[in-house]
Formats: structure tokens, sequence, C-alpha cells
């Protein structure tokens, strides 16, 4: 571990990236981590987030006492089609990002961070341009396998490249491809110290049946309506072998209960329909003995860091496939299993049944899960960011 430099001021860092969890939480867990090392050597961190108005992070950032601003940013709407390129909320958004370098800059010229940290989002790239123009060292991270968009942005005026696996390395561009160092995904340590026992109080669930496994169901923050859909024309099946959380998205919650009210009153005691998880979700993944879920790259750090039993659905429209191609890494050592393409009800329950039916198989793939896991990957991302810090 590197040691925290001995400074007679505060070391300070200005992170930016959002929009999603995929890329507020890793942000946040490194500022935490970041504060414990320091603190840890008497010393302490000065932080500023440069995130969007709309993104998770504006949330996150002050719920946490981290000062946030705002600069003008663009998303940019890829398209294998050069004329939807060039679609006028592209034109409009991409003529936001000088703007948002220019406002990025003044805030960076004024805090004079020892590092800029950027963890991807379209709020980055201004962010990330105007560390450079200040000639500040950026540290950026990626979570998935290959770079996403904004990082592919960066990528050439980075200090360093942190990585979430082995497997990026050879995909980083040939050009960047030293800066590249592996760390993982960092998981919030709360996220990692959950019991079991706490979800059934937290969320009132006295009807479960606790000699039955429980399921897990999330779609990610927004919910997913392909999961939902499917797994409500499993339930008749899943409810006779299983308890069932599902997370499906705020805005899916009515139309899934009508559905739900349909199901016998004994069945409906095992069955917790939830818009989002927020504090409690350490405690609904202890709980979780198989999670059913889209492969986004926070999700997947979180439930091999655990060591869970994980079907994967992944969303197919995500950046260069991504989320099924993550999805097919841990199907391949027998960590999970990927469904992919079109899914049926039937093929849900082909995936789950024989892991509700055999303790030993969910232990085999807990095991295999637990190996993809890093939970050391905050402290190794702080290890970059002190060193790339000019001081
Ligand atoms: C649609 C899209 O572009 N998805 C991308 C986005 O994922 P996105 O941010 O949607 O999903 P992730 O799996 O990366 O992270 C979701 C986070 O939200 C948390 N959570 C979720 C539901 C809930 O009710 N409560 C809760 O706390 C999860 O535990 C997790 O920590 O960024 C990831 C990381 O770059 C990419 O891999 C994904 O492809």
């Amino acid at each position: 571990m590197t040691n925290a430099p001995r400074l007679s001021r505060p070391f300070r860092l200005i992170v930016s990236g959002g929009g999603t969890g995929g890329h507020t939480y890793p942000a946040l867990t490194a500022i935490r981590t970041l504060r414990d090392r320091l603190a840890a050597g008497g010393g302490s961190l000065d932080v500023l987030w440069i995130g969007t108005e709309e993104g998770l992070e504006a949330r996150v950032a002050p719920a946490e006492g981290i000062a946030f601003t705002t600069v003008a940013t663009g998303k940019i709407r890829r398209s294998s089609n050069p004329l939807k390129m060039l679609s006028p909320a592209n034109i409009r958004d991409m003529a936001r990002v000088p703007l948002g370098v220019l406002q990025a800059r003044r805030v960076i010229a004024g805090f004079r961070p020892d590092v800029v940290l950027a963890t991807g989002g379209y709020v980055a790239v201004p962010a990330g341009l105007a560390a450079r123009i200040c000639r500040r060292p950026l540290v950026l991270h990626e979570q998935t396998v290959r770079l996403g968009l904004a990082n592919r942005r960066l990528a050439r005026r980075a200090t360093r490249i942190a990585v979430s696996s082995e497997s990026s390395l050879p995909l980083l561009p040939e050009s960047v491809r030293a800066l590249g160092v592996v760390t993982g995904n960092p998981v919030r340590p709360e996220v990692l110290a959950g019991h079991a026992d706490k979800a059934v109080g937290a969320l009132g669930l006295w009807g479960f049946d606790r000699r039955l496994p429980t399921v897990y169901v999330t779609g990610g923050a927004q919910g997913s309506q392909q999961i939902n859909d499917v797994v409500r024309d499993t339930l008749p099946w899943l409810l006779q072998r299983a308890n069932v959380v599902h997370q499906c998205g705020p805005a899916h919650v009515d139309a899934l209960r009508r559905s739900a009210s349909a199901l016998p009153p004994e069945a409906s005691a095992r069955y917790h329909l939830t818009g989002f998880v927020g504090p409690e979700l350490p405690d609904v993944l202890a709980l979780a003995d198989v999670v059913v879920s889209r492969s986004g790259a926070g999700t997947l750090a979180e439930l091999t860091a655990l060591g869970k039993p994980a079907v994967f659905v992944p969303l197919a429209t995500s950046a260069g496939n991504e989320q099924a191609h993550n999805a097919r890494h841990l199907e391949s050592t027998g960590a999970a299993v990927a469904l992919t393409g079109e899914v049926t009800a039937a093929d849900l329950w082909q995936a789950v049944e024989p892991l509700l039916a055999d303790p030993a198989r969910r232990a085999a793939m807990a095991h295999r899960a637990r190996a993809h896991g890093r939970p050391d990957a905050a402290d190794r991302l702080v290890d970059v960011i002190l060193s790339a810090a000019s001081v």
C-alpha cells in the first residue's frame, strides 16, 4: 500500500463522473478510502465532485458531505449510422462540451487539485479535458472490460488508466497501454457487510419461508422491463420453491403490483416487490441465495466480491454489448449463468431451478464467483491516485 504523503495542508482531489450508479459508487468508495488512508497518516482530504444536476451523483455526493459543483456537458448518443450521430440533439450536446471545459477549467484552476479522478459518464469528459489543460495529473477509472466512451476520449490525456480486470489491458489503445493498471472495481464496504435477518425486519418480509431459498431480482436503478416481464411469468413456479425480493424500478411498481394481485395468498406472502432498494441493499444481498440481474459492472463487482450465484440477463443495447460480455466472462468459469438474446420464462426457470434445488450447486457457483471478486479494489485505486499525485 502506498503511504499517504505528509503534507502541511489537506490533500486536494477533484472527482468527476456519474450519471448512473456504475460510475458514481466507485468514485464515492475511492473518496472514502482515500480519506481514511490520509487520516491514518495524520492528514486530511479536501474533495470536490464535478457532476451533473440530473445524475445520481447530485444526490450521493451532498449526502456524503462532499462539495459538489456542476458544469455544462452533453450526452453523445452513439450510433453506427453517421447521419444519426449528426442528429440535432447530438450537435446541440457536442456544442455544450467546450462550454463545460471552460467551466471545469475555472473550477480546477481555483481548486488546484493534486489529482483529478474521472470515473466515466459524460460529465467526466469536460472535467478530464480541463484537468490536462490545467496540467493536473488525471487518473481514469474504468469499470467495464472495454473503455467506455468518456474514458476513450480522455485516454491520451491520462496519467494512469485504472481498469477493473486483466482482460482490459490488451484492449487499451496501444498508444496508452503502458498507462494501464489493474485495480478492480471498488465496491462500497457496507455492501459487503449485510445481515439477512435485518432485511426481513427492514422490508417486513414476515411471510417469507426461511426454509426456502431466497431469490433477489434486480434490474438496476431504473429497473428492467425485460427482466420484469420474464420474472412475472415465472412467478407461479418460482414462488413454489423460493421467496422472491423483486426490485423492478420505480416506474414499474404499479403495473407489477396489479399482476401480482392474482397470486394465491400463500405465494403472495413470499413475494416482495419494490421500486428501488436503498440503504437495506447490503441486507437484501445477504439474504439472497440466488440473484437474477442485469450485468452492469457495479452489480457484477458486488456479486463477485460477495460470492453470489447469479443468473444474468444482460442489457442487449449496452455499449459494445458490454453487459453480455461481462456475463459470458463469468459464465465461462462456471461463476454464473448468462441468458442472452430473447429470454423466455422457461429459459429463466431452467437456469434458476437447478440452483434452487441443489445447495451444493449454489455453493460451488458462489465459490467460483468469489474468485472474480476484488475486495481490495478501492485500496488499489487509492494507491494509483497517490502515486499519480503531483505532491
Ligand atoms: C444502462 C447502462 O448504461 N448501464 C451501464 C451502467 O450501469 P448501471 O449504473 O446502470 O449499473 P451497475 O450495475 O454498474 O450499478 C448499479 C448500482 O446501483 C445499485 N442499486 C441498484 C438497484 C437498486 O435498487 N439499488 C441499488 O443500490 C447496485 O447495487 C449497483 O451498485 O454503468 C456500468 C458501469 O460503467 C455499465 O457496466 C453498465 O452497462
